[in-house]
């Protein structure tokens, strides 16, 4: 591989390039009987979510990112070819369980016909039984599907929250079999970008494809430095792929990888992804929700390093500040408690992302707004806060971190 179309060797290092989706229609076709199953908690108001998100955006710019936005590479992607979008549908329908059949005909034109950009769009948004002439349905796509659904493809709503369907790993990435079946699709756009996109193709190393059937998503994946990756073992990500995802990257030779720290969360949809509960904001200096550990504060965490012949060395700990600060070489870590770890302020705040800094640069981060108290918190231990407006997109359990895949950071020396 020449050139490399990625570069993220840690969390912190200058943001230079980043992947945004803009909170599209697939936002209001939410209704209070899907919001469960589409890991929603209220529906948004799309109109301000997208002011926020625009906001967003332009304080990532303004601290010079180039922003990419995800469905923009996806119709450069499968406008390339006729086969490509073909592939592409064919694909997304029969992981939606259209293999066949008139369902999958009738889609498959439907969408086949579009512009590529709105057919983008409407994958996003998801496809209403009732949008188009619809022949008969067939025993086969009837059988086991919810009559009442009035989506015969459903939206995916979480797509805003970029970090998720893959996650960028030195000079590559993970391309991320998801946990639920309301964000599978997502992945497969990232495929399509990273296999065909010019900007991509040929220059990323996959460390792991969507084809695995074990579960792992980004929020879990946080970069530590260009050798050391923390893995959260969640309701997201299993011990199985982190273990599959270690052994490839230890005997990869372009991976520099050798240290896989695996911490494990509580199971719970406030904190479904280790980026809820543990983020990076300086060398030294991490977010930690204390609902996390016991009340001795401690946790169960496990260290994975390379072994004799292929196999992998495994360590138990359970003192966060301590295997962080042996992995990291520090001397001293300091441990910046959500909401100040006040009974009502810390849940409070956590459940709005309060723990889930983006980090710009070294001590540089945003957040949002509504978590004053750990955003003061912040700034008291000398990190420079980026506030951003979030009274629609918190509303998805996602924050500054989830909404951003950095697909290249400057190296630090
Ligand atoms: N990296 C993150 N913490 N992402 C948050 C994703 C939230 C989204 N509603 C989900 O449940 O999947």
């Amino acid at each position: 591989m020449t050139d490399k179309a990625i570069q993220v060797n840690s969390e912190i290092g200058k943001l230079e390039t980043v992947l945004l989706k803009r909170p599209g229609a697939e936002v209001e076709n939410i209704t209070p009987d899907t919001m469960e199953r589409l890991l929603f908690d209220d529906i948004p108001f799309l109109e301000i979510a997208q002011k926020e998100h625009d906001y967003f955006a332009n304080v990532l710019r303004e601290n010079g990112a180039e922003v990419l936005y995800v469905d923009d590479l996806a119709t450069d992607a499968l406008s390339i070819s006729g086969d490509i979008r073909n592939q592409f549908i064919e694909t997304f329908l029969d992981e939606e369980g259209y293999g066949l059949g008139s369902t999958h005909d009738a889609l498959k034109e439907y969408l086949m016909g579009m512009d590529v950009k709105d057919m983008v769009a409407k994958l996003y948004a998801g496809v209403r039984r009732t949008e188009f002439p619809f022949k008969n349905d067939s025993l086969h796509d009837l059988a086991g599907r919810d009559a009442a659904n009035p989506f015969l493809l459903d939206p995916l709503p979480n797509a805003y929250f970029t970090r998720d369907p893959q996650a960028s790993m030195g000079s590559g990435m993970t391309i991320n079999h998801m946990t639920f079946k309301a964000r599978q699709p997502e992945s497969l756009f990232t495929e399509y970008i990273m296999k065909y996109h010019p900007r991509f193709a040929d220059k990323v190393d996959i460390w792991r494809n969507r084809n695995f059937n074990t579960r792992i998503e980004g929020g879990d994946e946080l970069i530590l430095n260009d050798h050391v990756l923390a893995i959260g073992v969640s309701q997201r990500t299993s011990s199985k792929s982190i273990e599959g995802l270690a052994r490839e990257l230890f005997n990869n030779p372009n991976s520099q990888f050798d240290t896989v720290v695996a911490i494990e969360i509580p199971h719970n949809h406030a904190m479904m992804h280790l980026d809820t509960v543990f983020t990076m904001v300086n060398r030294d200096q991490f977010t930690v929700f204390p609902g996390i550990m016991d009340e001795e504060g401690k946790m169960n965490i496990f260290v994975l390093t390379p072994g004799d012949q292929g196999a992998i060395n495994l360590q138990h700990y359970n003192n966060l500040e301590k295997v962080i600060k042996d992995v990291l070489h520090l001397s001293e870590l300091d441990l910046i408690f959500t909401g100040n770890s006040d009974a009502i302020v810390a849940p409070r705040e956590q459940w709005n992302d309060g723990s889930n800094t983006l980090t710009i640069a070294p001590g540089e981060v945003v957040t949002y707004n509504r978590n004053y108290v750990s955003n003061q918190m912040l700034r008291e231990h000398g990190i420079l806060v980026h506030e951003v407006i979030s009274s629609e997109l918190s509303r998805g359990r996602g924050g500054p971190r989830c909404m951003s895949q950095p697909l290249w950071r400057e190296n630090l020396n």
